[in-house]
């Protein structure tokens, strides 16, 4: 032990032996606290540190981090050392770290202060260690709450798609990208047929059924598949798809494909006022439309041409496909 190291030392043990009781206190604790030098030699270390080295005070003392831990964290205790040294107040650090001497893993929040004497004479840097492993998992359940409440927020409960905020907010993306890029924004509104006949013939759990599988077949159908594309359950039972960069013509083409598919889903709608149907069977109107927005038109014109599309759609006998270009 050299000459500086000693004086220092007699310094931390003239503290603790003038009261017996404060060693106690110390001991009781159960945070980590620890004393170095400015070198990175132990002073003092209490019985909690103790633990976590899985050696004792007198061992611990004289000796720097690197005879206990392996060189990576050693050298991060030390640089941490530094870092309060330099700064010349308090710095804290969190880190997880293994005991020695027990089994057990605990999240701390380190605080390392330089500390003084009486005379100012810089004795080392003093550190306190407290176990926040609590906290942490607390904030990592209440991320994990956050991230599922907000897939819940932006999914439709019943057939597991996302719903209309978030087809509210994707519009908006998708329109500020196209308005960035002037490519048309295309849109699809899809309804249901005579889906109240479908209920009061069926009755509302076979219609919940119907619309479940009309929301798997819009979300696994593979029309929305680049990665702004987008499909959702637009409100009761009325569906829709965001074909972001994409041109009248090719949205109706795959209009024309969701319809086709829908009605070969084969889902038997035998109250279905549809005509000339090959097969009583389900099936969907769409209004299509594709705008390039410009800065004197918004999303709202683009709902409101495939909605007008939609509307023609259904007055023209259902079960097709109609398109409206911006005027
Ligand atoms: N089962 C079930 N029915 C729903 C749901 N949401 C809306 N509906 C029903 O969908 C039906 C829509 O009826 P209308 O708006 O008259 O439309 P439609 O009967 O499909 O007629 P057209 O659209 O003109 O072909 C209503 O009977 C609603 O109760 C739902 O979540 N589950």
């Amino acid at each position: 032990m050299n000459k500086c190291l000693s004086a220092t030392t007699t310094f931390v043990n003239n503290i603790l032996a003038k009261d017996n009781n404060f060693k106690i206190l110390l001991n009781t604790l159960p945070d980590l606290i620890w004393l170095k030098d400015p070198d990175g030699i132990y002073l003092y270390c209490n019985h909690e540190f103790e633990l976590f080295f899985g050696a004792t005070e007198a061992e611990i003392v004289g000796k720097t981090d690197f005879d206990f831990v392996d060189a990576t964290l050693a050298q991060f205790f030390r640089d941490n050392d530094l870092k309060a040294l330099n700064c010349d107040k308090a710095t804290v650090n969190e880190e997880w770290v293994s005991y020695a001497a027990i089994k057990k893993n605990v999240y701390l929040k380190t605080t390392k202060t330089p500390m003084y004497s009486a005379d100012g004479k810089l004795i080392g840097v003093l550190g306190i260690g407290h176990d926040i492993t609590h906290l942490k998992e607390t904030e990592g359940n209440l991320r994990f709450a956050n991230n599922q409440l907000s897939k819940i927020a932006c999914t439709d409960g019943l057939t597991n798609i996302p719903n209309r905020r978030a087809f509210d907010k994707h519009l908006n993306q998708q329109w500020n990208f196209c308005k960035r890029e002037q490519v048309p924004l295309a849109l699809l509104l899809i309804d249901v047929d005579f889906f109240k006949e479908y209920n009061d013939h069926y009755g509302h759990i076979y219609g919940d059924r119907c619309l479940k599988d009309l929301g798997k077949l819009l979300s696994n159908g593979g029309y929305a598949n680049r990665p702004n594309d987008f499909s959702a359950r637009f409100g009761g039972e009325e569906f829709a798809v965001i074909l972001s960069a994409t041109n009248l013509q090719y949205a109706y083409e795959i209009a024309e494909n969701i319809r086709n598919d829908v009605f070969n889903l084969c889902l038997a709608h035998e109250a279905s006022k549809v005509t000339q149907l090959s097969q009583k069977n389900i099936t969907v109107s769409i209004g299509v439309a594709a705008v390039t927005p410009k800065e004197k038109n918004d999303e709202l014109t683009l709902l409101h041409l495939a909605d007008t599309a939609l509307y023609q759609a259904k007055a023209q006998g259902r079960n097709i496909s109609i398109k409206q270009d911006c005027q």
